[in-house]
C-alpha cells in the first residue's frame, strides 16, 4: 500500500521530526501502513516542514545535514563536522534572529556517518542512529535541553549541547565475587562465561603482580608498574584498589564500562576489601562471597594449582584466614555460597543469578550491523521507533524492520544512555490492535 496525499506527508514528516535535507523524499509504504493506523497524536508536531525551514539552512546544508526544530531554534546536524572532519557536527540556527550559534559540544561526539537519522525526544533531546555502524555505535542522544545540559550552559554561559551514548541491552547490575585466593572463583566464573558468553563480560583488573605462565595482558589482568599504577589511582581511574598478598590490584571504572558498553553483565574477580569499596561506591552490584569447604581443603588446591612459591602460598593461607572471617560475618555480602563439589556450587550460582540453560542474552537479537534504508529509515510511536534497517548478519526478518524501545532509557550525559532494548518486528503481521493504535510484539 502506498500513500503520497499531501495530508499524510507532513503527517510522516512531522513524526520523524525531521528533514533530512538530502533525501527528503519518502516511500510511505510502511510508514503510511503504521501512520493511519495510530490514531494519535504524534510526540513532535513538526512546524518545519521544508518550505517552512528558513533559507539560511538550506543555503548552509553541505549534504548529509539533518535538521530539527526545537523551540524558537533549529538544530543542524551534520555527517561531518566539518571542523574536526572525523566526528558528527551540530549548529544551530536562531530562527528569529537567523543567526548561527556554535555551540560548546560536551561528551564525546559519534564517529562521522556517511548516512545517519534524527528523532527529537520529549523536546530536549534528539535521537540520532548512524548508518552502516554496529550495533553499539548505532545510537546516540544530542541532549538540547536536558537539565545538564542547562546547567552548562548556566556554568558556560553559552548554547551547549552534550552527546551520550545510546548502549542496546538492559544491563543487569554487576556482580562482585570475592573468597580467599585459591576457593575456585576464577573456576567458577570461567564456567559462567563459557555457558552465558553473551550475557557476562569479566572485569580486567589492573595488578602489579607479574603474569602467570599462561596469563595474557589484557585478558586476564592489565599488568603494570606500580609508579603507573599509583599514579592512575590518584586521577581517579579506580574504582576500587587494594593491597593483596603484597601486591595492588584494582578495578578502573574503565573496565566496568567497557563490559556495560558491549551490552554484558559485568562480573568482578577482587578481594573482600575490594569488595568493601565497591559497596561503599555507586556502582549497585550484587555480591557474592565463596567459602572453601575447610582450610585443609582451600590449602590442597592453592598447593595443586601450583602457580606460587612456597612463601606466596604461606601468605595468601595467612590471608585466607582473615578473609573467611571478614567475608562470613561482615554483613557485606549478599550471599556466601560453599564451593565444595564444583557443579553443585556451580548451579547454586546460576540459580542466584537466575540463569537456567539455553538463557539467551536479549542482545542476542540485535542485528550485528544497522544499515539505514536511505528511503524511510526511523520513525518513532510514543516510546518505540521503527528502524528500517539492512542486517547484515542476522537476517531474522526479510524485511529487515526493527523496533527501539525506549521507555526503560535510564542515565543520559555525561554519561552512557542504558537500558534501550531492540528487536525485529514484521510490520505486517506486529501493527495493529483492537483499538487502532500500533503496537509491536517481539518476532524473534
Ligand atoms: N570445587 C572444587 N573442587 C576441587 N578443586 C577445585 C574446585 N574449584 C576450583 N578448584 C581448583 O582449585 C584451584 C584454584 O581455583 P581458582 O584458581 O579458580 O581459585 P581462585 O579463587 O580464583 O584463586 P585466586 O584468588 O588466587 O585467583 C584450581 O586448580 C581449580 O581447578
Ligand atoms: N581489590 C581487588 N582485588 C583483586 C582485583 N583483581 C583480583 N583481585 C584479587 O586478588 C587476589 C589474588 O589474585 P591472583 O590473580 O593474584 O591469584 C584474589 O583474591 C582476587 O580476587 C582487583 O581489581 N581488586
Amino acid at each position: 500500500m502506498g500513500y503520497e496525499g499531501p495530508l499524510q506527508k507532513k503527517k510522516i514528516n512531522s513524526l520523524l521530526g525531521c528533514h533530512n535535507l538530502r533525501f527528503i523524499r519518502f516511500k510511505y509504504l510502511i510508514e503510511g501502513l503504521f501512520l493511519i493506523s495510530m490514531g494519535e497524536a504524534p510526540a513532535f508536531f513538526a512546524d518545519n516542514l521544508l518550505g517552512d525551514i528558513p533559507k539560511e539552512v538550506d543555503s548552509k546544508s553541505k549534504g548529509n545535514e539533518t535538521a530539527i526544530t526545537v523551540g524558537s531554534k533549529i538544530y543542524v546536524i551534520d555527517g561531518v563536522d566539518h571542523e574536526s572532519g572525523s566526528t558528527i557536527g551540530v549548529r544551530i540556527l536562531d530562527k528569529s534572529s537567523r543567526e548561527w550559534i556554535n555551540p560548546i559540544v560536551l561528551g564525546t561526539k559519534p564517529k562521522s556517518s556517511k548516512h545517519h537519522s534524527a528523532v527529537l525526544l520529549n523536546d530536549d533531546c534528539v535521537l540520532v542512529v548512524r548508518g552502516n555502524s554496529t550495533s553499539s555505535e548505532c545510537f546516540w542522544f544530542l541532549e538540547v535541553g536536558t537539565p545538564f545540559v542547562r546547567e552548562h550552559e548556566k556554568t558556560l554561559g553559552n548554547e551547549v549541547v552534550a552527546w551520550s551514548k545510546g548502549v542496546l541491552g538492559n544491563v543487569e547490575k554487576p556482580i562482585v565475587i570475592s573468597g580467599p585466593s585459591g576457593v575456585g572463583k576464577g573456576t567458577l566464573i570461567s564456567e559462567l562465561m563459557k555457558e552465558f558468553p553473551s550475557m557476562f563480560g569479566f572485569s580486567v583488573s589492573h595488578t602489579t603482580r607479574a603474569p602467570r605462565e599462561k596469563e595474557q595482558d589484557g585478558i586476564h589482568y592489565h599488568f603494570t608498574d606500580r609508579n603507573v599504577m599509583e599514579r592512575e589511582i590518584k586521577d581517579g581511574k579506580f574504582l576500587e584498589f587494594a593491597s593483596v598478598h603484597g601486591n595492588l590490584y584494582g578495578t578502573s571504572v574503565e573496565a566496568v564500562e567497557v563490559v556495560a558498553d558491549a551490552g554484558k553483565r559485568c562480573i568482578l574477580d577482587i578481594d573482600v576489601q575490594g569488595a568493601r569499596s565497591v559497596r561503599a561506591s555507586a556502582l549497585d552490584a550484587i555480591f557474592i562471597f565463596i567459602s572453601p569447604p575447610s582450610f585443609e581443603e582451600l590449602e590442597k588446591r592453592l598447593r595443586a594449582r601450583a602457580t606460587e612459591t612456597e612463601e606466596q602460598i604461606q601468605k595468601r593461607l595467612r590471608n585466607a584466614r582473615a578473609e573467611l572471617e571478614q567475608g562470613k560475618s561482615s554483613g557485606l555480602f549478599d550471599h556466601i555460597l560453599v564451593n565444595d563439589d564444583l557443579e553443585t556450587c556451580y548451579e547454586k550460582l546460576k540459580s542466584i543469578l537466575c540463569l537456567r540453560e539455553g538463557v539467551k542474552s536479549a542482545r542476542d537479537t540485535f542485528p550485528e550491523l544497522v544499515d539505514l534504508s536511505i528511503e524511510h529509515p526511523v520513525s518513532k510511536i510514543d516510546q518505540k521507533l521503527l528502524i528500517n534497517c539492512t542486517a547484515a548478519e542476522h537476517e531474522t526478518t526479510s524485511n529487515n524492520m526493527y523496533a527501539l524501545d525506549l521507555s526503560l532509557r535510564k542515565g543520559g550525559a555525561p554519561g552512557r544512555t542504558r537500558g534501550l532494548n531492540m528487536y525485529a518486528i514484521n510490520p505486517l503481521t506486529d501493527d495493529v490492535n483492537g483499538d487502532n493504535r500500533l503496537s509491536l510484539h517481539h518476532t524473534s
